[in-house]
């Protein structure tokens, strides 16, 4: 077993090329083996084992820096830069499914928002060349990443400093989920039969060196025309269009062919890219069949068949897929728009029945969100569905140029709120911060599987301006009824009649926690405080009942799976105090740091967004303002009071008692 003895990179230099063949057979045992338990990126990163094999011999790691865009492809450089115990992959405790500074010294970028690895290279080599540091920069970008606008501004940046050395080598599996789209992969493809040609030339070349007298001459000929003759069969690369040389396309699965490129790029001295043919899946037939997606993100599966060991339920991504195809049929208006994310987001059934009605942009989120707003324009009504986290590089573009515009676009951000398990850059908890800024737009957040469906259509009717939808990661719960309606808001408990006068606390109810809210309430109960349950259901604006039904109650609490700052509960507190009414106001919601990945249910318990947390802070709250009897008996005091001269009731202003 040679996998156990790589204890760091260096460790491979000793290893013969059978033996790193070896090597890599052993380390797709071991993905298969252990990722089937922890569930995990496995199709990317069975298609990258020579490739970080052949980077980690030839660049010498962490003096030089290896960078992985999206990061979800860096199990084998885990592996190999020493850390092989992948018994809790993406669990509270274990490795993180993507580098981690924490972990390792041999880990840089931590974000897996795809397509930023170029611009980190960029910074990284001006540092060096500005340093005097002869240390290398590598950054490995994969084709579906390469569709990312980001990467396209860094390229423009790497092309113009022609003596900055920088390797760029492009992990092409002709694949992000589904086959990789748009013009840029269509390129690729088109270098990529150059291989062929290459292949061709290879062999030209061997028998032409071992021709007596005319065959080297002969040969210099040929490969002068070499340019010539690849223009003649693929366009002229546009990577060395734009300036930038390109070696390739080599074999990503022939260690000795990748060494030999990335040497040569090594040793180039300026930007050169290194093109590099992989399969995703490589090695494991259950991937290499799943058409889907190459087994892109796995939950946990049987290793021999790659069957998934629990069937998963209803999620609420099942649920709005199932609610477009209807609208879809209900109205030809309507159009989606996924970025590279058909299936993951549940457009896959939409695109089945109306093909001509689903553009997928490939990983560009800005792109998709300022082409949504000209199929607006042009009459359409488009549904971009994509997670919550990916739409934060949207939001200028939401901002300017479909809510500036009144574009009736409606945004469905699936992994809304804490999604725990891909770590920090992937929870959804920022999107209902971020667009309580945008003029005119209007968030909604279901509870349940029924109000998806209602608010779905309820969105898709707005015209004028720029809707959203946002729900959680995974299965959705069971059905939350309302028993009344207040303005635009379901009553989701009342208060016990002898209460009804005056409760204790309105909470204010959030999305998918309208479960845990009410489980709040009943624990405020066992303490004697009675409490009204509200579900806004568009949290934005903020209902205009929400005030004065608010004045009937003695506190306010918000519940809401976002981050605090910023978010529902702030906009509440803003409409409290716009309305002149002041009242102790207290929002609970995801505290402003980086949360390290766990399960939903670890990370939630973590900050403190659990029933009994919240109903412990909230009786505390109620008892801090005192008994009902001693703040009216203030009250009725300070209202005998001669204007002017008593102290009024100390009103407590609506500002949220901070942690
Ligand atoms: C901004 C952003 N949008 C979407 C995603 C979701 N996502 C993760 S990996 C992936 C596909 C990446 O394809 P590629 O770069 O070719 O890498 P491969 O998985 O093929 O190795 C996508 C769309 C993301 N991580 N970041
Ligand atoms: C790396 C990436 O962004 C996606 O593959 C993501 O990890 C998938 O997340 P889900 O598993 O929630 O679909
Ligand atoms: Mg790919």
């Amino acid at each position: 077993m040679l996998l156990t003895h790589i204890r760091g990179p260096r460790d491979l230099d000793r290893l013969t090329l059978e033996q790193l063949d070896q090597l890599a057979a052993e380390i797709r045992t071991f993905l298969v083996d252990a990722v089937s338990k922890t569930g995990g990126h496995l199709g990317p990163n069975l298609g990258v084992v020579e490739l970080t094999i052949a980077l980690h011999r030839v660049f010498d790691s962490p003096r030089d820096k290896v960078l992985l865009d999206t990061g979800h492809q860096s199990y084998v450089h885990k592996l190999l830069t020493g850390r092989q115990d992948f018994s809790k992959l993406k669990s509270k405790g274990g490795l993180s499914g993507y580098p981690s500074r924490a972990e390792s010294e041999h880990d840089v970028i931590e974000n897996s928002h795809a397509s930023t690895v170029l611009g980190w290279a960029e910074g990284l080599a001006k540092a060096n060349e500005l340093l005097g540091k002869q240390d290398h920069v590598v950054a490995v970008i994969g084709d579906g990443a390469l569709t990312g606008g980001m990467a396209w501004e860094a390229l423009n940046n790497i092309a113009a400093a022609k003596n900055r050395p920088l390797v760029i080598v492009v992990n092409d599996n002709e694949r992000s989920y589904a086959p990789t789209i748009g013009g840029l992969a269509n390129h690729l493809a088109t270098l990529r039969t150059t291989d062929g040609y290459e292949r061709f030339l290879a062999r030209g070349k061997d028998l032409l060196e071992r021709t007596p007298v005319v065959g080297r001459p002969l040969y210099e000929t040929l490969h002068g025309a070499k340019k010539g003759l690849k223009d003649f069969i693929a366009p002229q690369g546009m990577f060395e269009d734009l300036g930038l040389k390109y070696v390739g396309p080599i074999d990503g699965h022939d260690i000795e062919a990748l060494e030999s490129a990335l040497q040569r790029a090594k040793r180039f001295g300026g930007p050169v890219i290194v093109h590099c043919l992989t399969e995703k899946g490589r090695g494991y037939q259950p991937a290499l069949q799943d058409e889907a997606d190459r087994f892109h993100a796995v939950g946990k599966i049987h290793p021999d068949t790659g069957l998934p060991i629990s069937a998963s339920g209803a999620d609420w991504t099942s649920v709005f897929a199932e609610e477009m195809v209807k609208l879809g049929h209900e109205r030809e208006d309507i159009v989606a728009i996924t970025a590279a994310m058909l299936q993951p987001v549940g457009l896959d059934k939409f695109a089945k029945a109306f093909p001509n009605r689903v553009y997928d942009v490939g990983i560009a989120e800005q792109h998709a969100a300022v082409s949504a707003a000209g199929l607006a324009t042009g009459g359409l009504h488009p549904v971009f569905a994509v997670y919550a986290t990916f739409l934060n590089r949207a939001f200028d573009q939401v901002l300017m140029d479909v809510a500036l515009h009144k574009c009736g676009v409606t945004f469905v951000l699936d992994r809304a709120g804490i999604t725990g398990t891909d770590g920090a850059s992937h929870n959804g908890m920022w999107d209902m911060s971020l667009l309580q800024v945008v003029p005119g737009l209007r968030i909604a957040a279901p509870r349940d599987a029924d109000q998806v469906r209602a608010q779905l259509r309820e969105a898709v009717e707005v015209d004028g301006a720029p809707t959203v939808v946002r729900y959680s990661k995974g299965a959705v719960g069971p059905a939350v009824r309302a028993v009344g309606r207040i303005g635009g808001m379901d009553v989701l408990r009342e208060p016990a009649p002898a209460d009804a006068d005056r409760p204790d606390v309105l909470l204010v109810s959030v999305g998918a926690l309208a479960p845990m809210c009410l489980e709040v309430a009943d624990l405020l109960d066992k303490q004697g405080i009675s409490t009204t349950v509200v579900d806004p259901r568009w949290v934005k604006p903020v209902d205009e009942e929400l005030p004065a039904l608010a004045e009937r109650h003695r506190v306010v609490v918000t519940v809401e799976d976002n981050i605090r700052v910023g978010g529902v509960g702030s906009a509440i507190a803003q409409a409290l105090r716009d309305s002149g009414v002041d009242m102790p106001l207290r929002d609970f919601g995801i505290p402003p740091r980086f949360l390290d990945h766990a399960s939903r249910k670890e990370v939630m318990a973590e900050i403190g967004l659990t029933a009994p947390d919240i109903a412990r802070q909230v009786t505390g709250l109620v008892s801090r303002i005192g008994g009902r009897y001693e703040s009216e008996a203030a009250a009725s005091a300070a209202a005998a009071e001669p204007a002017g001269t008593g102290a009024a009731a100390q009103s407590t202003a609506a500002e949220p008692v901070r942690d």
